[in-house]
């Protein structure tokens, strides 16, 4: 396998992987989105349940104001009757007040009517040590005349609000505009938990002034609400389905001052990365000129819940798929260069088996010089040539004498190895590459030489050579060694020329060194001959 397709492989399964995790990344910002949908739909009906629950307690202000529309003097004792009737169904009421307008000429009065209903009555003021006293003299007061439950609200009788300026403030928004106004939460003394109260007041005129001056001139005086705001939030919550949200109700009328009123984490909580992203913000229609806004933040069992294992599953699915086909991928191509290998192999040993094999069938398994085949060929081929270049061409016919004797005195198998070492030596003796030396038959072997003029010199260098040996031959007639017969002719062939006259007529020259006594070189008759 190349390194290009490890390359490949490695990038189809880097982008595999990438694009499986993106696969699953992406089903997870889906199902995010789909669980981001619903926590605002479940936040949105939550606020929509609270803001329901704050027009229903505001309902009661609007039927207070009509008691007091309708009748020109209401009794406390009315006030009581019907102000019970309205806490006993409206939970989140913490308590209903009657301030009524009240002129400096007017405060005695008042103040001694009021006397006979609650013993000690007298308008107040606060005092920044939170002390109630005497309130100063003034041109108008609206002090709390009725409330109820009496019990637990005592102090607040009497208590001037136009003494404290912040609520004079937001109590001359309400008369001037006639509108109903919330104050700023405060927290609720006297209650079993953290519970903040918001007063909500409703302005309550003689007859129906048409502007400020008229309002101001004609405002009678004020009906108040203390609302529970943590009760209010719980029922409205409670009301919706939806669990595991955690709640924060704000107060934005000051921008960036936010007040905390309530929230439904018992311990200050850390959120999680995951849980922030959630994080909602749903402003509230407007309380009373007030900026409410729920904040929300899904709990981690709330995500939990609706997420499914689906992108992990995908992510995971993708990833053995492609860890899995690579694999495979990777494994066929390596079967593959495998078998290419083995191919290559086996085609490099064919290749090696075919050159043996020919040069087996060239060569002589004794003497591992050529056999008659290969010089039949060579022959051959320097003849046609030598014809064409129109050169000389050599040839020497060597005979071991006596080798038969050399046999019998020795045995074959010394033939075998004499026969072995006269080739060596033969080979040995001649210089040039072009020249081809072969095994003849029995003890006989042929020298072609191309390009030869002269073919004496080499052979009776070859002749020496033999005798050098030294190879002992006791049984020869000619020597105590080994000795050879050389024939040997020069042709120079022409077109018609036949190469079996050359090869024949060097035989004859062999014949005749054997006839002549052995160990020499007989030169063929007409040693340059055109044949
Ligand atoms: N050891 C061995 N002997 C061989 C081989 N080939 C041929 N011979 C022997 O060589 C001998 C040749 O004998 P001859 O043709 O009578 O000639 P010679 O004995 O050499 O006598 P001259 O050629 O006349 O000198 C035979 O006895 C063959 O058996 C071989 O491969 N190995």
């Amino acid at each position: 396998m190349n390194i290009y397709s490890k390359y490949i492989i490695l990038l189809i399964v880097v982008a595999g992987l990438g694009f499986s995790g993106y696969l699953g990344q992406r089903f997870h910002e889906k199902e995010s989105a789909a669980i981001a949908t619903e926590f605002r739909k479940d936040v949105d009906d939550k606020a929509s349940a609270l803001e329901r629950e704050i027009l229903l307690n505001i309902e009661v202000l609007y039927a207070f104001r009509g008691l007091f529309d309708s009748s020109e003097h209401v009794t406390a004792k009315e006030f009581a009757r019907i102000a019970q009737s309205f806490i006993v169904r409206h939970q989140d009421i913490y308590a209903i007040e009657w301030a009524p307008r009240i002129t400096h000429q007017q405060r005695e009065p008042f103040e001694l009517t009021q006397q006979l209903l609650f013993t000690d009555f007298e308008i107040t003021q606060k005092l920044a040590s939170g002390m109630l006293v005497a309130e100063q003299q003034h041109s108008e007061y609206f002090p709390i005349a009725y409330v109820e439950p009496v019990a637990g609200n005592e102090f607040a009788l009497g208590y001037n609000l136009a003494s404290n300026s912040t609520r004079m403030a937001a109590l001359a928004v309400s008369r001037d505009l006639d509108l109903v106004v919330a104050s700023a939460s405060t927290p609720l003394l006297g209650q079993g938990r953290q519970q903040y109260g918001t007063l909500v007041s409703i302005p309550v005129y003689q007859g129906l002034p048409k502007n400020v001056i008229k309002r101001r001139e004609q405002i009678k005086g004020f009906v108040l609400l203390v609302l529970k705001v943590s009760d209010m939030f719980d029922r409205a919550v409670q009301r919706t389905a939806a669990k595991g949200i955690y709640f924060t109700l704000e107060d934005r009328t000051l921008g960036s001052e936010i007040e905390v009123l309530y929230s439904n984490q018992t311990i200050p909580m850390q959120f999680s990365v995951a849980q922030s992203d959630f994080s909602y913000t749903k402003p509230l229609a407007s309380v009373g000129r007030r900026n409410w806004s729920i904040n929300a933040i899904p709990s981690l069992g709330y995500i939990a819940e609706r997420r499914s294992m689906m992108p992990y599953l995908i992510t995971a699915i993708g990833w053995v798929f492609v860890l899995l086909g690579s694999a495979y991928v990777y494994a066929l191509l390596r079967r593959t260069t495998l078998i290419e290998e083995e191919v290559a192999q086996r085609t490099q040993a064919l290749e090696e088996a075919k050159l043996k094999l020919e040069q087996l069938s060239q060569t002589d398994a004794l003497t591992k010089i050529a056999n008659r085949r290969f010089f039949d060929e060579a022959f051959n081929h320097e003849w046609l040539r030598a014809v064409r270049q129109g050169s000389s061409l050599g040839l020497m016919m060597i005979d071991i004498d006596h080798f038969k004797l050399y046999n019998d005195t020795y045995g074959h198998q010394a033939g075998d190895e004499c026969l072995a070492a006269v080739a060596q030596a033969i080979e040995q003796t001649l210089n040039r590459k072009a020249d081809v030396v072969a095994r003849y038959g029995g003890e006989e072997f042929v020298v072609l030489l191309p390009d030869t003029k002269d073919c004496v010199v080499p052979a009776q260098r070859c002749l020496a050579n033999i005798e050098a040996l030294a190879i002992p031959h006791r049984a020869s007639p000619t020597s105590n060694y080994i000795t050879v017969s050389i024939g040997v002719s020069i042709a120079l062939p022409k077109q018609d020329s036949r190469s079996e006259a050359f090869i024949h007529q060097t035989d004859i020259a062999l014949y005749e060194a054997k006839r002549s006594g052995r160990n020499r070189v007989e030169i063929a008759d007409g040693a340059l001959l055109s044949l």
